[in-house]
């Protein structure tokens, strides 16, 4: 080995797709239309992309996923729900880089057994119908997984990454950009524009060998307003943005996310957020979307640790809203879509 490090066995893309099989494909092409209907305004409902920060327990995440289950028809009218369900973490320094690298919170990094687990959970989200997102963090994990992705996103840290730009135009999913973690908009509105040609990039085929692929290039792509050093989901902020997209010659359509820089890592600011935006919905703003609100069964966070020392059903990355008033955050953003229709018929 030229590089320095211990070799560990991996089990095949091809493998792991043959083993835990998707057996309704279009099930899954239907769902990612659905996002695209209201990505480009076919569809005048909100996207809210809700989950916990991180999974680090299947079991628990696939309860939050059949109470989401149960709510959709709830909030269908008005919203359409899509799980976050992240298997890789990009962490700022430290920390647990999530379930596909180290799914017994041990520092084994058994990623088979993490790319097994991950692919199952997300095999059972999707028989409970719902459609399902998470971040693309290796370039290589998306040749495991992605073909049960409803849609895919570009965090703050790899927005600026021309292997990620190359990665979302071979995704076959709407792809969302985070805005870098300092606030800096114009590194996504790149992204949006690098993604939609097509590029070389590098990985594994079926059987595992290194091959390269010339993607086809992803015009399903938009920005996800994060925050930053300050907020950015005002109201001025959603028209600077929307300023950029305009001047980039894109459409203005953006999603914004409740949690990160908007709630400055505060969980429970991520209402204010969400009430801010339902105002702006409310108020006749069509540019928004979707929201993206960090959720899970208990409320706030833990430490990372092993899996025996954690309590059931709590994040142990960013903190989260609870299952309780994540509802109370889905009843505002409901609200606010009627009231954004009531302005389109004034
Ligand atoms: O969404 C998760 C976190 O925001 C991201 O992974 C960074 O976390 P950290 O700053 O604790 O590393
Ligand atoms: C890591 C995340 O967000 P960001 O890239 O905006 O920090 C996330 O959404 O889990």
């Amino acid at each position: 080995m030229t590089f320095l490090g211990t070799p560990l066995p991996l089990v095949s893309p091809g493998a792991l797709k043959a083993s835990l099989a998707l057996t309704d494909p279009a099930a899954v092409a239907a769902k990612r239309q659905a996002i695209s209907d209201i990505l480009t305004g076919k569809d005048d409902r909100l996207m809210v992309v809700i989950g916990p920060c991180s999974v680090h327990d299947p079991k628990a995440a696939l309860e939050y996923g059949q109470r989401l289950a149960a709510i959709q028809a709830r909030y269908q009218k008005q919203l359409l729900l899509v799980m976050r369900v992240y298997f890789e973490k990009p962490r700022t320094r430290h920390g647990w880089k999530g379930l596909v690298y180290d799914p017994e919170l041990c520092g084994q990094f058994d990623v088979n057994q993490g790319l097994t687990q991950a692919r199952q959970l997300l095999l059972d989200l999707h028989q409970l119908g719902l459609p399902l997102a998470t971040e693309f963090l290796d370039l290589t994990t998306g040749h495991y997984l992605a073909d049960l992705v409803s849609w895919g996103a570009i965090g703050a840290r790899t927005t600026e990454s021309q292997v990620h730009r190359a990665l979302a135009s071979a995704l076959p999913c709407p792809v969302g950009f985070k805005n870098g973690t300092d606030g800096n908009v114009r590194i996504a509105i790149d992204a949006i524009r690098a993604a939609a040609d097509s590029h070389l990039l590098f990985g594994p085929n079926d059987q595992g060998q290194l091959q390269a692929l010339a993607s086809a290039g992803n015009a399903q792509t938009h920005l996800i307003l994060r925050g930053g050093l300050q907020p950015n989901y005002q109201a001025q902020a959603i028209e600077a943005a929307c300023a950029a997209l305009r001047h980039a010659a894109l459409p203005e359509r953006l999603m914004v996310d409740c949690s990160h820089g908007n709630s400055r890592k505060e969980y429970q600011r991520q209402h204010q957020v969400a009430a801010d935006i339902g105002a702006q919905l409310a108020a006749g703003e069509h540019r928004i979307f979707g929201v993206m609100v960090e959720s899970f069964l208990e409320a706030g966070s833990q430490p990372e640790g092993p899996k025996a020392s954690l309590s059931y059903g709590k994040s142990i990355t960013d903190a989260c809203l609870g299952w309780d008033e994540s509802l109370v955050l889905l009843d505002g953003l409901a609200k606010a879509v009627q009231g954004r229709r009531q302005c389109a018929k004034a």
